[in-house]
């Protein structure tokens, strides 16, 4: 199975997509990847060197063609969980106003995953959980990152899970709630 957390910085992707791996001794992973493309966009992300958006669009799209062979080949032993994938650069790209079709068209070949969890979380609690600040940190762009993954949460049919007065636990606890009746549906 192929297993993505999305959602905005602070939303607790991390945390949940690091013990949902260890509970099914799954391949763990994240985007931007550890690939040269990967290592590059953090340096971006930073702030330290600048590109227009469209070029960060294609760089991200650039470390997933990297980052999904090491997934498929992953996924021949074993079940993989992936911190972000193509719906970051769905939601965050076009926030930042590049043409979302443009944006499809760069990620075509990525792969479709079986399940996707979208966490949400109130901004301000967001916020206050990051430590070290990126570009997108910004109160009004994530919120409207945020909106826009709602949109994608319908399109795509995302499971949707509001994190913001739950412990780390009772969220990991749903989220294994969730793949028990998705096994039902579509393993049995
Ligand atoms: N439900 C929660 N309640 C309180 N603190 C939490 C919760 N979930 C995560 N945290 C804490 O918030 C901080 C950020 O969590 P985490 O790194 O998992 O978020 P993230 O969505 O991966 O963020 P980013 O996208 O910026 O990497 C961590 O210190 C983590 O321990
Ligand atoms: C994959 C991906 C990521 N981003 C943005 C979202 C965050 O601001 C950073 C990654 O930071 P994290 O602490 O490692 O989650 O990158 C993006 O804009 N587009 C993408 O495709």
């Amino acid at each position: 199975m192929f297993i993505v957390f999305e959602g905005i910085d602070g939303s607790g992707k991390t945390t949940q997509s690091g013990l949902l791996a260890k509970k099914l001794n799954a391949f763990w992973t994240c985007e931007p990847s550890n690939s040269s493309v990967g290592k590059l966009i953090r340096e971006i992300l930073s702030g330290k060197i600048k590109v227009d958006d469209k070029t960060l669009a294609l760089l991200f799209a650039a470390d997933r063609v990297e980052h999904t062979k090491l997934i498929k080949e992953e996924l021949k032993r074993r079940d993989v969980v992936c911190d972000r994938y193509l719906y970051s650069s769905i939601a965050y790209q076009s926030i930042a106003g590049v043409d979302e079709d443009f944006i499809k068209s760069i990620n075509r070949y990525a792969l479709k995953p079986d399940v996707v969890f979208l966490l949400i979380v109130d901004i301000e609690t967001a916020l206050k959980r990051v430590k070290t600040k990126d570009i997108f940190e910004k109160k009004d762009f994530l919120e409207k990152v945020q909106n826009k993954y709602l949109e994608l949460a319908e399109e795509y049919n995302f499971i949707v899970i509001d994190t913001t007065k739950k412990s780390i636990n009772e969220i990991h606890k749903e989220i294994l709630e969730y793949l028990k009746e998705y096994n039902k549906v579509y393993k049995l």
